[in-house]
């Protein structure tokens, strides 16, 4: 548990905020509707839809940092401001969860930081409606991030699960707290010392539920940067994996969908 510092009304306003994006007239919606990921600010249901045997029962609203900062006047005007002020937060606390991530791997607290392996952000705010039958589908179906790192602010509905052990373990909403989540990126260059969990959300039949995922990635001059298993991991053991960047992982990561089964083997050497 660490202190994330993001005050109670910024947290609220942030929720509202995407409650009342998602809640507007679907003509308004649309004028940001895209299904291409190069645009930077855009709303759209199942990123993965076409490449996915079954749709998740969840709208999105994605906010893409990675290429810089965004014109805020890019920004649906309803969740301009709490949009903003979250993220000048949540780059603080990206600061201070590198430090802390760094020194617990036995690295130097500013190793994280120097690779820049977390340095932009893209920022996804879901909406999950209320489902009539909601054994039928699921919310968002079983996977792990991407990202190095991932900090997830959810409602106080619940339905998001990790997988521990085989079993499927409730992570219950607390008051004002953020869950942090680490990626592929970051169990590949840890040498599978940090791994990124496996994760899902229940389709609910109370709902609007509302999240938001800000994914951490290299920032976007490393797109093409080979990022592999630190050395100080592969000292005593071999390399697990081989090295990539941001731009070939996420390409692979997207052409499979969120199908229920992990893009990191893919990048196993033999
Ligand atoms: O809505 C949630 O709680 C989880 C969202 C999520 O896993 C994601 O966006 O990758
Ligand atoms: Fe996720």
């Amino acid at each position: 548990m660490v202190n994330h510092g993001v005050p109670d009304t910024v947290i609220g306003n942030m929720i509202e905020a995407i409650r009342q994006f998602h809640e507007q007239p679907e003509e308004v919606k649309m004028e940001l509707y895209s299904r291409d990921s190069k645009q930077r600010v855009r709303f759209y249901c199942n990123g993965d839809l076409l490449v996915s045997k079954a749709a998740n029962w969840r709208d999105s609203i994605g906010f893409d940092f990675q290429g810089g900062p965004l014109d805020p006047e890019t920004f649906p005007s309803v969740c301009r401001e709490p949009v903003q002020e979250y993220m000048k937060h949540l780059i603080n606390l990206r600061e201070v969860l590198s430090g802390l991530l760094s020194e617990a791997l036995g690295l130097s607290t500013d190793h994280l930081e120097r690779i820049e392996c977390m340095k932009t952000e893209n920022l996804v705010c879901h909406y999950y409606p209320s489902c009539p039958e909601p054994e039928m589908t699921l919310g968002a179906t079983k996977h792990s991030d991407p990202s190095s790192l991932t900090v997830l602010l959810q409602d106080n509905l619940g339905g998001l699960q990790v997988l521990h052990q085989g079993h499927w373990v409730d992570v219950p909403p607390a008051h004002g707290a953020l869950v942090a989540n680490i990626g592929d990126l970051m169990q590949l260059i840890t040498n599978d010392k940090f791994k990124s969990v496996e994760h899902r959300v229940l389709a609910g039949r109370v709902g609007p539920r509302i999240s938001a995922a800000c994914f951490f990635y290299p920032s976007a001059t490393h797109r093409f940067k080979p990022y592999g298993p630190i050395k100080e991991f592969v000292s005593d053991n071999l390399p697990i994996y081989r090295e990539t960047h941001v731009g070939e992982y996420l390409a692979y990561y997207r052409s499979k969908g969120l199908d229920g089964t992990s893009a990191l083997p893919h990048f196993k050497l033999a």
